[in-house]
Protein backbone atom coordinates (compact mmCIF):
# COMPACT_ATOMS: atom_id res chain seq x y z
CA UNK A 1 0.00 0.00 0.00
CA UNK A 2 2.35 2.11 1.22
CA UNK A 3 5.75 3.58 -1.54
CA UNK A 4 3.79 3.30 -4.39
CA UNK A 5 2.47 6.62 -5.71
CA UNK A 6 0.49 6.69 -8.93
CA UNK A 7 0.90 9.18 -11.12
CA UNK A 8 -1.90 11.82 -12.38
CA UNK A 9 -2.50 10.43 -16.03
CA UNK A 10 -2.64 7.02 -14.75
CA UNK A 11 -4.98 7.77 -12.15
CA UNK A 12 -6.99 9.52 -15.00
CA UNK A 13 -7.28 7.28 -17.43
CA UNK A 14 -7.77 4.35 -15.39
CA UNK A 15 -11.65 2.80 -15.23
CA UNK A 16 -13.74 3.25 -12.26
CA UNK A 17 -15.72 0.56 -10.74
CA UNK A 18 -18.42 1.04 -7.74
CA UNK A 19 -18.72 -2.50 -5.69
CA UNK A 20 -21.39 -3.75 -3.76
CA UNK A 21 -22.22 -2.42 -0.64
CA UNK A 22 -20.46 -5.23 1.57
CA UNK A 23 -17.23 -4.94 -0.58
CA UNK A 24 -17.29 -0.94 -0.18
CA UNK A 25 -18.02 -1.71 3.75
CA UNK A 26 -14.59 -3.89 3.70
CA UNK A 27 -12.50 -1.54 1.43
CA UNK A 28 -13.72 1.28 4.27
CA UNK A 29 -11.86 -0.58 6.77
CA UNK A 30 -9.07 -1.94 4.97
CA UNK A 31 -8.49 1.62 3.93
CA UNK A 32 -8.87 2.87 7.81
CA UNK A 33 -6.76 0.05 8.75
CA UNK A 34 -9.06 -1.72 11.04
CA UNK A 35 -8.12 -4.98 8.52
CA UNK A 36 -4.76 -4.91 9.88
CA UNK A 37 -2.27 -6.09 8.74
CA UNK A 38 -4.25 -6.33 5.36
CA UNK A 39 -3.91 -3.76 2.84
CA UNK A 40 -6.02 -4.67 0.45
CA UNK A 41 -8.51 -7.05 -1.41
CA UNK A 42 -7.01 -11.03 -1.22
CA UNK A 43 -5.23 -12.11 -4.32
CA UNK A 44 -6.27 -15.94 -5.86
CA UNK A 45 -2.98 -17.58 -3.40
CA UNK A 46 -4.13 -16.27 0.03
CA UNK A 47 -7.72 -17.26 -0.65
CA UNK A 48 -6.71 -20.92 -1.51
CA UNK A 49 -4.19 -21.00 1.21
CA UNK A 50 -7.29 -19.26 3.82
CA UNK A 51 -9.69 -21.87 2.62
CA UNK A 52 -7.25 -24.88 3.36
CA UNK A 53 -5.25 -23.42 6.86
CA UNK A 54 -7.15 -20.44 7.80
CA UNK A 55 -4.66 -18.44 6.65
CA UNK A 56 -3.01 -16.02 4.30
CA UNK A 57 -0.43 -17.45 2.17
CA UNK A 58 2.57 -15.82 3.95
CA UNK A 59 1.22 -17.57 7.16
CA UNK A 60 -1.00 -14.84 8.76
CA UNK A 61 -3.98 -16.06 10.45
CA UNK A 62 -6.76 -14.20 9.05
CA UNK A 63 -10.47 -15.59 9.81
CA UNK A 64 -12.70 -14.61 6.34
CA UNK A 65 -12.10 -13.79 2.44
CA UNK A 66 -11.95 -10.18 2.05
CA UNK A 67 -12.55 -9.90 -1.94
CA UNK A 68 -13.39 -7.98 -4.74
CA UNK A 69 -15.93 -9.04 -7.78
CA UNK A 70 -15.92 -7.24 -11.00
CA UNK A 71 -17.55 -7.59 -14.79
CA UNK A 72 -15.39 -9.39 -17.43
CA UNK A 73 -15.99 -6.04 -19.48
CA UNK A 74 -13.55 -4.72 -16.68
CA UNK A 75 -11.21 -7.53 -15.98
CA UNK A 76 -10.69 -7.89 -20.17
CA UNK A 77 -9.09 -4.21 -20.03
CA UNK A 78 -6.86 -5.06 -16.47
CA UNK A 79 -2.82 -6.21 -17.13
CA UNK A 80 -1.87 -7.39 -13.50
CA UNK A 81 1.99 -7.37 -15.53
CA UNK A 82 1.32 -3.48 -17.22
CA UNK A 83 1.76 -0.96 -14.57
CA UNK A 84 -0.16 1.62 -17.20
CA UNK A 85 -3.31 -1.30 -17.01
CA UNK A 86 -3.26 -2.34 -13.71
CA UNK A 87 -5.26 0.29 -11.89
CA UNK A 88 -9.07 0.83 -11.06
CA UNK A 89 -10.39 3.79 -9.18
CA UNK A 90 -13.09 2.21 -6.77
CA UNK A 91 -16.57 4.63 -6.20
CA UNK A 92 -19.09 5.08 -4.24
CA UNK A 93 -22.59 4.15 -5.02
CA UNK A 94 -23.40 7.64 -6.52
CA UNK A 95 -19.88 7.40 -8.15
CA UNK A 96 -17.08 9.58 -5.90
CA UNK A 97 -14.34 7.98 -5.90
CA UNK A 98 -13.00 6.36 -2.69
CA UNK A 99 -9.72 4.52 -3.40
CA UNK A 100 -7.77 2.85 -6.24
CA UNK A 101 -7.43 -0.62 -6.30
CA UNK A 102 -3.69 -1.53 -8.17
CA UNK A 103 -4.75 -5.02 -9.57
CA UNK A 104 -1.83 -7.68 -8.55
CA UNK A 105 -4.33 -10.54 -9.93
CA UNK A 106 -7.51 -11.06 -11.74
CA UNK A 107 -9.28 -14.24 -12.46
CA UNK A 108 -12.24 -15.47 -13.65
CA UNK A 109 -14.56 -16.93 -10.75
CA UNK A 110 -18.02 -17.77 -13.31
CA UNK A 111 -19.55 -16.41 -16.86
CA UNK A 112 -19.44 -12.75 -16.30
CA UNK A 113 -17.51 -12.52 -12.77
CA UNK A 114 -14.43 -11.86 -12.15
CA UNK A 115 -11.81 -12.02 -8.76
CA UNK A 116 -9.93 -8.55 -8.82
CA UNK A 117 -7.07 -8.42 -5.57
CA UNK A 118 -4.63 -5.90 -5.24
CA UNK A 119 -3.03 -3.31 -2.22
CA UNK A 120 -5.86 -0.02 -2.15
CA UNK A 121 -4.82 3.12 -1.36
CA UNK A 122 -7.43 6.44 -0.40
CA UNK A 123 -8.46 8.73 -2.65
CA UNK A 124 -11.05 11.22 -2.17
CA UNK A 125 -12.28 12.99 1.25
CA UNK A 126 -13.08 9.91 3.18
CA UNK A 127 -16.78 9.50 2.57
CA UNK A 128 -20.08 10.94 3.83
CA UNK A 129 -23.25 9.32 5.56
CA UNK A 130 -24.93 9.84 8.80
CA UNK A 131 -22.23 9.71 11.88
CA UNK A 132 -19.57 9.70 10.05
CA UNK A 133 -17.65 11.66 12.89
CA UNK A 134 -17.89 7.93 14.73
CA UNK A 135 -16.17 6.24 11.63
CA UNK A 136 -12.72 7.20 13.39
CA UNK A 137 -9.86 5.12 12.33
CA UNK A 138 -8.01 2.47 14.66
CA UNK A 139 -4.78 5.04 14.59
CA UNK A 140 -6.82 8.18 15.77
CA UNK A 141 -9.02 6.06 18.67
CA UNK A 142 -5.90 4.48 19.90
CA UNK A 143 -3.91 7.55 20.77
CA UNK A 144 -7.04 8.54 22.59
CA UNK A 145 -6.92 5.76 25.02
CA UNK A 146 -6.35 6.09 28.11
CA UNK A 147 -3.24 3.33 29.25
CA UNK A 148 -4.03 0.09 30.36
CA UNK A 149 -6.56 -2.72 29.85
CA UNK A 150 -9.52 -1.56 26.83
CA UNK A 151 -12.67 -3.34 27.10
CA UNK A 152 -14.45 -3.79 23.37
CA UNK A 153 -17.71 -4.53 23.10
CA UNK A 154 -19.39 -4.70 19.73
CA UNK A 155 -22.62 -3.87 19.87
CA UNK A 156 -24.13 -5.02 16.95
CA UNK A 157 -27.78 -4.32 19.23
CA UNK A 158 -29.44 -1.75 21.34
CA UNK A 159 -28.41 -2.00 25.28
CA UNK A 160 -31.20 -2.72 28.07
CA UNK A 161 -30.44 -3.11 31.42
CA UNK A 162 -29.02 -6.90 31.43
CA UNK A 163 -26.47 -6.04 28.72
CA UNK A 164 -25.50 -2.48 30.88
CA UNK A 165 -25.10 -4.41 33.88
CA UNK A 166 -22.61 -7.27 32.26
CA UNK A 167 -20.71 -4.08 30.91
CA UNK A 168 -20.51 -2.45 33.98
CA UNK A 169 -19.10 -5.36 35.70
CA UNK A 170 -17.15 -6.05 33.11
CA UNK A 171 -15.40 -2.70 33.35
CA UNK A 172 -15.01 -2.56 36.77
CA UNK A 173 -13.31 -6.21 37.46
CA UNK A 174 -10.81 -5.37 34.87
CA UNK A 175 -10.21 -2.15 35.68
CA UNK A 176 -10.45 -1.64 31.88
CA UNK A 177 -11.74 1.73 29.81
CA UNK A 178 -14.86 0.70 27.85
CA UNK A 179 -14.63 1.27 23.81
CA UNK A 180 -18.13 0.25 22.11
CA UNK A 181 -17.67 -0.92 18.58
CA UNK A 182 -20.82 -0.25 16.41
CA UNK A 183 -21.38 -2.23 13.30
CA UNK A 184 -23.03 0.12 11.18
CA UNK A 185 -23.27 -1.55 7.70
CA UNK A 186 -26.88 -2.59 6.33
CA UNK A 187 -29.59 -3.33 8.99
CA UNK A 188 -28.64 -4.64 12.44
CA UNK A 189 -30.01 -8.57 13.56
CA UNK A 190 -33.21 -7.10 14.83
CA UNK A 191 -33.22 -5.47 11.74
CA UNK A 192 -32.61 -1.51 13.36
CA UNK A 193 -30.90 0.63 11.05
CA UNK A 194 -27.79 1.84 11.52
CA UNK A 195 -28.54 5.07 12.53
CA UNK A 196 -31.38 4.00 14.84
CA UNK A 197 -28.64 1.28 16.72
CA UNK A 198 -26.52 4.29 17.13
CA UNK A 199 -28.79 6.71 18.60
CA UNK A 200 -29.90 3.48 20.59
CA UNK A 201 -26.82 2.74 22.13
CA UNK A 202 -25.80 6.42 23.21
CA UNK A 203 -29.14 6.78 24.71
CA UNK A 204 -27.57 4.35 26.85
CA UNK A 205 -24.85 6.15 27.72
CA UNK A 206 -25.80 7.50 30.61
CA UNK A 207 -25.57 4.26 32.15
CA UNK A 208 -22.17 3.30 30.93
CA UNK A 209 -18.77 4.05 32.71
CA UNK A 210 -17.05 6.71 30.34
CA UNK A 211 -16.67 5.03 27.21
CA UNK A 212 -15.24 5.79 23.89
CA UNK A 213 -17.76 5.30 20.74
CA UNK A 214 -16.61 4.16 17.30
CA UNK A 215 -18.42 3.45 14.30
CA UNK A 216 -17.42 0.45 11.98
CA UNK A 217 -18.67 -0.96 8.83
CA UNK A 218 -18.55 -4.29 9.86
CA UNK A 219 -21.13 -6.37 8.10
CA UNK A 220 -21.75 -10.18 9.40
CA UNK A 221 -20.95 -13.19 7.00
CA UNK A 222 -23.50 -15.67 8.42
CA UNK A 223 -20.49 -17.81 10.05
CA UNK A 224 -20.73 -17.22 13.85
CA UNK A 225 -17.42 -18.08 14.80
CA UNK A 226 -15.51 -16.64 11.89
CA UNK A 227 -17.88 -13.40 12.37
CA UNK A 228 -16.55 -13.27 16.04
CA UNK A 229 -13.27 -14.11 14.63
CA UNK A 230 -13.07 -11.19 12.12
CA UNK A 231 -14.86 -8.55 14.64
CA UNK A 232 -12.21 -9.20 17.62
CA UNK A 233 -9.42 -8.30 15.07
CA UNK A 234 -11.20 -5.52 14.34
CA UNK A 235 -11.02 -4.50 18.04
CA UNK A 236 -7.69 -5.45 18.54
CA UNK A 237 -6.87 -2.90 15.90
CA UNK A 238 -8.69 -0.03 17.73
CA UNK A 239 -6.49 -1.34 20.63
CA UNK A 240 -8.64 -3.26 22.65
CA UNK A 241 -6.86 -5.74 24.87
CA UNK A 242 -10.35 -8.56 26.57
CA UNK A 243 -13.39 -8.58 24.71
CA UNK A 244 -16.95 -9.35 25.70
CA UNK A 245 -18.04 -12.03 23.39
CA UNK A 246 -20.37 -14.94 23.72
CA UNK A 247 -17.94 -17.19 21.39
CA UNK A 248 -15.84 -18.35 24.01
CA UNK A 249 -12.91 -19.60 21.59
CA UNK A 250 -11.24 -16.67 19.35
CA UNK A 251 -8.50 -18.67 18.56
CA UNK A 252 -5.29 -16.30 16.49
CA UNK A 253 -7.04 -13.18 17.41
CA UNK A 254 -4.63 -12.07 20.23
CA UNK A 255 -7.36 -10.84 22.79
CA UNK A 256 -8.62 -12.42 26.39
CA UNK A 257 -12.25 -13.31 26.14
CA UNK A 258 -14.85 -12.21 28.65
CA UNK A 259 -17.78 -14.56 28.62
CA UNK A 260 -20.95 -12.75 30.22
CA UNK A 261 -22.73 -14.99 33.06
CA UNK A 262 -26.62 -14.67 32.58
CA UNK A 263 -28.00 -12.16 34.44
CA UNK A 264 -31.08 -11.52 36.08
CA UNK A 265 -33.50 -8.82 37.69
CA UNK A 266 -33.83 -9.44 41.26
CA UNK A 267 -37.20 -7.72 42.59
CA UNK A 268 -36.30 -7.63 45.99
CA UNK A 269 -33.63 -5.23 45.17
CA UNK A 270 -33.91 -3.93 41.68
CA UNK A 271 -30.72 -5.21 41.31
CA UNK A 272 -29.26 -6.94 38.09
CA UNK A 273 -27.37 -9.95 39.29
CA UNK A 274 -26.32 -14.09 37.84
CA UNK A 275 -29.47 -15.78 37.89
CA UNK A 276 -28.49 -18.71 39.99
CA UNK A 277 -28.25 -15.85 43.03
CA UNK A 278 -31.68 -15.38 42.56
CA UNK A 279 -34.51 -17.10 44.10
CA UNK A 280 -36.45 -18.44 41.25
CA UNK A 281 -39.83 -16.34 42.37
CA UNK A 282 -37.85 -13.06 42.61
CA UNK A 283 -36.29 -13.50 39.54
CA UNK A 284 -37.04 -11.53 36.22
CA UNK A 285 -35.23 -13.43 32.98
CA UNK A 286 -34.31 -10.41 30.34
CA UNK A 287 -36.51 -10.49 27.18
CA UNK A 288 -36.16 -11.85 24.23
CA UNK A 289 -35.30 -9.74 21.28
CA UNK A 290 -38.32 -11.15 19.62
CA UNK A 291 -39.95 -10.49 22.89
CA UNK A 292 -39.17 -6.88 22.53
CA UNK A 293 -40.25 -6.63 19.06
CA UNK A 294 -43.50 -7.80 20.19
CA UNK A 295 -44.42 -5.27 22.63
CA UNK A 296 -43.00 -2.64 20.10
CA UNK A 297 -45.07 -3.52 17.05
CA UNK A 298 -48.25 -3.97 19.57
CA UNK A 299 -47.43 -0.46 21.06
CA UNK A 300 -46.53 -1.21 24.47
CA UNK A 301 -43.79 0.59 26.43
CA UNK A 302 -40.60 -1.77 27.58
CA UNK A 303 -41.15 -1.68 30.59
CA UNK A 304 -38.20 0.60 33.19
CA UNK A 305 -36.84 -3.11 35.12
CA UNK A 306 -35.42 -3.89 32.00
CA UNK A 307 -34.55 -0.98 29.60
CA UNK A 308 -33.74 2.66 30.60
CA UNK A 309 -36.53 5.33 29.18
CA UNK A 310 -34.38 6.75 26.41
CA UNK A 311 -33.22 4.08 25.13
CA UNK A 312 -37.26 2.58 25.39
CA UNK A 313 -37.96 5.85 23.74
CA UNK A 314 -35.71 5.47 20.70
CA UNK A 315 -36.51 2.03 19.70
CA UNK A 316 -40.28 3.16 19.80
CA UNK A 317 -39.60 5.85 17.68
CA UNK A 318 -37.44 3.43 15.43
CA UNK A 319 -40.02 0.82 15.53
CA UNK A 320 -43.14 2.23 16.40
CA UNK A 321 -46.44 0.38 16.16
CA UNK A 322 -47.59 -1.63 13.22
CA UNK A 323 -50.59 0.38 13.30
CA UNK A 324 -48.93 4.06 12.89
CA UNK A 325 -45.75 1.96 10.68
CA UNK A 326 -46.18 2.05 7.05
CA UNK A 327 -47.21 -1.07 5.21
CA UNK A 328 -46.71 -2.48 1.64
CA UNK A 329 -49.44 -4.95 0.39
CA UNK A 330 -48.74 -6.62 -2.40
CA UNK A 331 -50.96 -9.05 -4.63
CA UNK A 332 -49.43 -11.58 -6.73
CA UNK A 333 -51.39 -14.38 -9.44
CA UNK A 334 -52.41 -15.12 -12.70
CA UNK A 335 -54.02 -12.49 -15.05
CA UNK A 336 -58.44 -12.45 -14.15
CA UNK A 337 -57.19 -13.78 -10.61
CA UNK A 338 -58.84 -10.44 -8.55
CA UNK A 339 -55.93 -9.05 -7.95
CA UNK A 340 -56.84 -5.74 -9.36
CA UNK A 341 -60.74 -5.49 -8.29
CA UNK A 342 -59.43 -6.89 -4.55
CA UNK A 343 -56.69 -3.72 -4.37
CA UNK A 344 -58.71 -1.03 -5.44
CA UNK A 345 -61.54 -2.00 -2.85
CA UNK A 346 -58.72 -2.53 -0.12
CA UNK A 347 -57.50 0.64 -0.87
CA UNK A 348 -60.80 2.57 -0.56
CA UNK A 349 -61.24 1.05 2.65
CA UNK A 350 -58.23 1.67 3.99
CA UNK A 351 -58.73 5.37 2.43
CA UNK A 352 -61.92 5.28 4.35
CA UNK A 353 -60.18 5.14 7.76
CA UNK A 354 -58.12 7.73 7.19
CA UNK A 355 -55.19 6.64 9.38
CA UNK A 356 -52.45 6.64 7.10
CA UNK A 357 -52.09 8.03 3.23
CA UNK A 358 -53.28 5.01 0.35
CA UNK A 359 -50.64 5.04 -3.10
CA UNK A 360 -52.28 2.17 -5.12
CA UNK A 361 -50.09 1.27 -7.68
CA UNK A 362 -51.97 -0.27 -9.83
CA UNK A 363 -50.77 -2.42 -13.22
CA UNK A 364 -52.32 -0.17 -15.76
CA UNK A 365 -51.27 2.84 -14.57
CA UNK A 366 -48.06 1.70 -13.81
CA UNK A 367 -47.38 0.28 -17.11
CA UNK A 368 -48.73 3.73 -18.36
CA UNK A 369 -46.20 6.21 -15.60
CA UNK A 370 -43.74 3.80 -13.77
CA UNK A 371 -42.53 0.80 -16.34
CA UNK A 372 -44.12 2.69 -19.83
CA UNK A 373 -41.61 0.34 -22.31
CA UNK A 374 -41.21 -2.29 -20.78
CA UNK A 375 -42.54 -6.00 -22.29
CA UNK A 376 -43.59 -9.45 -20.66
CA UNK A 377 -40.07 -11.17 -21.01
CA UNK A 378 -38.24 -12.21 -17.63
CA UNK A 379 -36.46 -8.91 -17.57
CA UNK A 380 -38.78 -6.95 -18.33
CA UNK A 381 -40.96 -8.27 -15.60
CA UNK A 382 -38.72 -8.43 -12.87
CA UNK A 383 -37.90 -4.42 -14.04
CA UNK A 384 -41.44 -3.99 -13.41
CA UNK A 385 -42.02 -5.75 -10.69
CA UNK A 386 -38.77 -4.30 -8.70
CA UNK A 387 -39.71 -0.58 -9.61
CA UNK A 388 -43.10 -0.49 -8.15
CA UNK A 389 -41.41 -2.77 -5.06
CA UNK A 390 -38.48 0.57 -5.05
CA UNK A 391 -41.74 3.10 -4.91
CA UNK A 392 -44.28 0.70 -2.33
CA UNK A 393 -41.03 0.86 -0.40
CA UNK A 394 -40.42 4.56 -0.26
CA UNK A 395 -44.21 5.08 0.04
CA UNK A 396 -43.50 2.56 3.53
CA UNK A 397 -40.62 4.40 4.58
CA UNK A 398 -42.70 7.52 4.87
CA UNK A 399 -45.34 5.55 6.83
CA UNK A 400 -47.56 5.51 4.43
CA UNK A 401 -49.36 2.55 3.05
CA UNK A 402 -48.91 1.02 -0.75
CA UNK A 403 -51.33 -1.45 -2.44
CA UNK A 404 -49.62 -3.45 -5.61
CA UNK A 405 -50.93 -5.64 -7.60
CA UNK A 406 -48.72 -6.72 -10.53
CA UNK A 407 -48.57 -10.28 -11.70
CA UNK A 408 -45.09 -10.58 -10.29
CA UNK A 409 -44.74 -14.16 -11.31
CA UNK A 410 -41.21 -14.63 -10.09
CA UNK A 411 -40.17 -15.73 -6.41
CA UNK A 412 -36.83 -13.99 -6.96
CA UNK A 413 -38.80 -10.58 -7.87
CA UNK A 414 -40.79 -10.62 -5.23
CA UNK A 415 -38.29 -11.32 -2.64
CA UNK A 416 -36.29 -8.63 -3.44
CA UNK A 417 -39.58 -6.67 -3.20
CA UNK A 418 -39.96 -8.00 0.19
CA UNK A 419 -36.60 -7.04 0.83
CA UNK A 420 -36.56 -3.63 0.28
CA UNK A 421 -39.80 -2.97 2.05
CA UNK A 422 -38.42 -4.51 5.31
CA UNK A 423 -35.51 -2.60 4.76
CA UNK A 424 -37.20 0.94 4.72
CA UNK A 425 -38.68 0.21 8.16
CA UNK A 426 -42.16 -0.89 6.92
CA UNK A 427 -44.33 -4.12 6.99
CA UNK A 428 -44.59 -6.22 3.85
CA UNK A 429 -47.75 -8.55 3.42
CA UNK A 430 -47.94 -10.82 0.45
CA UNK A 431 -51.32 -11.94 -0.71
CA UNK A 432 -51.70 -14.84 -3.18
CA UNK A 433 -54.80 -14.58 -5.14
CA UNK A 434 -54.69 -18.50 -6.50
CA UNK A 435 -57.60 -18.28 -8.28
CA UNK A 436 -56.78 -21.80 -11.15
CA UNK A 437 -55.78 -20.66 -14.55
CA UNK A 438 -59.28 -22.49 -14.99
CA UNK A 439 -61.28 -19.77 -13.91
CA UNK A 440 -59.19 -16.80 -15.00
CA UNK A 441 -59.36 -17.94 -18.33
CA UNK A 442 -62.60 -18.49 -17.93
CA UNK A 443 -63.26 -14.61 -17.01
CA UNK A 444 -60.70 -13.54 -19.66
CA UNK A 445 -61.59 -9.92 -19.05
CA UNK A 446 -59.39 -8.75 -21.81
CA UNK A 447 -58.97 -11.48 -24.48
CA UNK A 448 -55.48 -12.27 -23.96
CA UNK A 449 -55.84 -15.86 -22.82
CA UNK A 450 -58.22 -16.92 -26.40
CA UNK A 451 -55.60 -15.04 -28.05
CA UNK A 452 -52.97 -17.21 -26.29
CA UNK A 453 -54.88 -19.96 -26.57
CA UNK A 454 -55.33 -19.37 -30.63
CA UNK A 455 -51.03 -18.50 -31.06
CA UNK A 456 -51.44 -14.88 -31.54
CA UNK A 457 -50.15 -13.80 -27.92
CA UNK A 458 -46.52 -15.45 -27.14
CA UNK A 459 -45.54 -15.48 -23.73
CA UNK A 460 -48.94 -15.31 -21.40
CA UNK A 461 -48.52 -15.87 -18.22
CA UNK A 462 -50.05 -19.51 -17.24
CA UNK A 463 -50.15 -20.19 -20.98
CA UNK A 464 -46.65 -20.13 -22.05
CA UNK A 465 -44.98 -18.17 -19.66
CA UNK A 466 -43.93 -19.21 -15.88
CA UNK A 467 -45.87 -18.75 -12.56
CA UNK A 468 -43.79 -19.45 -9.61
CA UNK A 469 -46.42 -20.29 -6.74
CA UNK A 470 -45.34 -18.83 -3.81
CA UNK A 471 -44.32 -20.24 -0.75
CA UNK A 472 -44.33 -17.40 1.60
CA UNK A 473 -47.67 -15.77 1.18
CA UNK A 474 -48.93 -14.30 4.43
CA UNK A 475 -52.71 -14.66 2.78
CA UNK A 476 -53.64 -17.06 0.15
CA UNK A 477 -57.08 -16.28 -1.57
CA UNK A 478 -58.96 -18.38 -3.98
CA UNK A 479 -61.47 -16.29 -5.59
CA UNK A 480 -63.68 -19.19 -7.76
CA UNK A 481 -66.60 -18.65 -5.30
CA UNK A 482 -65.70 -16.16 -3.33
CA UNK A 483 -67.26 -12.49 -3.64
CA UNK A 484 -65.34 -9.08 -3.29
CA UNK A 485 -66.36 -8.01 -0.73
CA UNK A 486 -65.82 -11.37 0.80
CA UNK A 487 -61.86 -11.51 -0.43
CA UNK A 488 -61.51 -7.38 1.06
CA UNK A 489 -62.83 -8.89 4.28
CA UNK A 490 -60.44 -11.47 4.32
CA UNK A 491 -57.47 -8.66 4.26
CA UNK A 492 -58.44 -6.53 6.26
CA UNK A 493 -59.48 -9.19 8.93
CA UNK A 494 -55.20 -10.15 8.41
CA UNK A 495 -54.53 -6.64 8.72
CA UNK A 496 -56.25 -6.34 11.85
CA UNK A 497 -55.65 -9.29 13.10
CA UNK A 498 -51.40 -8.81 12.50
CA UNK A 499 -51.99 -5.33 14.67
CA UNK A 500 -51.73 -3.35 11.29
CA UNK A 501 -54.73 -1.61 10.89
CA UNK A 502 -57.41 -0.24 13.59
CA UNK A 503 -59.97 -2.51 13.93
CA UNK A 504 -63.05 -0.23 13.41
CA UNK A 505 -61.87 -0.78 9.52
CA UNK A 506 -63.50 -4.19 9.41
N1 LIG B 1 -47.76 -11.93 -22.03
C1 LIG B 1 -48.49 -11.46 -21.01
N2 LIG B 1 -48.54 -12.13 -19.83
C2 LIG B 1 -49.29 -11.65 -18.82
N3 LIG B 1 -50.01 -10.52 -18.89
C3 LIG B 1 -49.98 -9.79 -20.04
C4 LIG B 1 -49.23 -10.24 -21.15
N4 LIG B 1 -49.37 -9.33 -22.13
C5 LIG B 1 -50.18 -8.37 -21.66
N5 LIG B 1 -50.56 -8.63 -20.42
C6 LIG B 1 -51.41 -7.75 -19.58
O1 LIG B 1 -50.52 -7.09 -18.68
C7 LIG B 1 -50.95 -7.26 -17.36
C8 LIG B 1 -49.83 -7.83 -16.49
O2 LIG B 1 -48.87 -6.86 -16.26
P1 LIG B 1 -48.06 -6.88 -14.93
O3 LIG B 1 -47.30 -5.61 -14.90
O4 LIG B 1 -48.94 -7.15 -13.79
O5 LIG B 1 -47.12 -8.17 -15.18
S1 LIG B 1 -45.74 -8.56 -14.51
O6 LIG B 1 -45.90 -8.49 -13.07
O7 LIG B 1 -44.72 -7.62 -14.97
O8 LIG B 1 -45.46 -9.93 -14.96
C9 LIG B 1 -52.07 -8.23 -17.35
O9 LIG B 1 -53.09 -7.54 -16.65
P2 LIG B 1 -53.94 -8.19 -15.46
O10 LIG B 1 -54.97 -8.96 -16.17
O11 LIG B 1 -54.50 -7.01 -14.73
O12 LIG B 1 -53.05 -9.03 -14.59
C10 LIG B 1 -52.43 -8.47 -18.78
O13 LIG B 1 -53.66 -7.90 -19.08
N1 LIG C 1 -63.82 -12.52 -5.22
C1 LIG C 1 -63.41 -11.86 -6.28
N2 LIG C 1 -62.35 -11.04 -6.16
C2 LIG C 1 -61.89 -10.38 -7.22
N3 LIG C 1 -62.41 -10.44 -8.46
C3 LIG C 1 -63.47 -11.25 -8.63
C4 LIG C 1 -64.01 -11.99 -7.56
N4 LIG C 1 -65.02 -12.71 -8.02
C5 LIG C 1 -65.13 -12.40 -9.34
N5 LIG C 1 -64.20 -11.52 -9.71
C6 LIG C 1 -64.05 -10.98 -11.08
O1 LIG C 1 -62.82 -11.44 -11.62
C7 LIG C 1 -62.24 -10.46 -12.45
C8 LIG C 1 -60.86 -10.21 -11.95
O2 LIG C 1 -60.20 -9.25 -12.75
P1 LIG C 1 -59.03 -8.37 -12.25
O3 LIG C 1 -59.32 -7.86 -10.90
O4 LIG C 1 -58.71 -7.39 -13.33
O5 LIG C 1 -57.87 -9.47 -12.12
P2 LIG C 1 -56.31 -9.27 -12.22
O6 LIG C 1 -55.99 -7.90 -11.75
O7 LIG C 1 -55.76 -10.34 -11.31
O8 LIG C 1 -55.96 -9.49 -13.64
C9 LIG C 1 -63.13 -9.24 -12.39
O9 LIG C 1 -64.01 -9.24 -13.48
C10 LIG C 1 -63.91 -9.46 -11.09
O10 LIG C 1 -65.18 -8.84 -11.12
Amino acid sequence: MSGSVLPEDVLRDAPSFAPRPFELADLELLLSGAYAPLTGFLVRADLVALARTGRLADGTPWPVPVTCEIPAELAERLDPADPARRTVVLTDLEGAPIAAIEAADVWRIADNRYGLGGPVRRMGDGGHGPFQRLRRPPEEVRSLLPPGRVLGVIADRPLHRPQLAQIAHAARTLAAHLLILIPISGHGPDGLPPEALVRAIFAARDRMPPATVVAVPLMPRGDEMRDALLRSRVAAAYGVTHVLSTVEALPGAGLRVLVPRELAYDNRDGQWRWRDDIPPRNRRLAMTPAEIDDLLDRGFPLPEWHTPPAVAKELSRVRPPRRHRGLVVFFTGLSGSGKSTIARNLADALRESGDRTVTLLDGDVVRRELTAGLGFSKADRDRNVRRIGWVAAEVGRHRGMAVACPIAPYEAARAAVRRMAVEAGAGFILVHVATPLEVCERRDRKGLYARARAGQLRGMTGIDDPYEEPGNAELTLDTTTMSVAEAVEQVLGYLVENGWVEPKLS
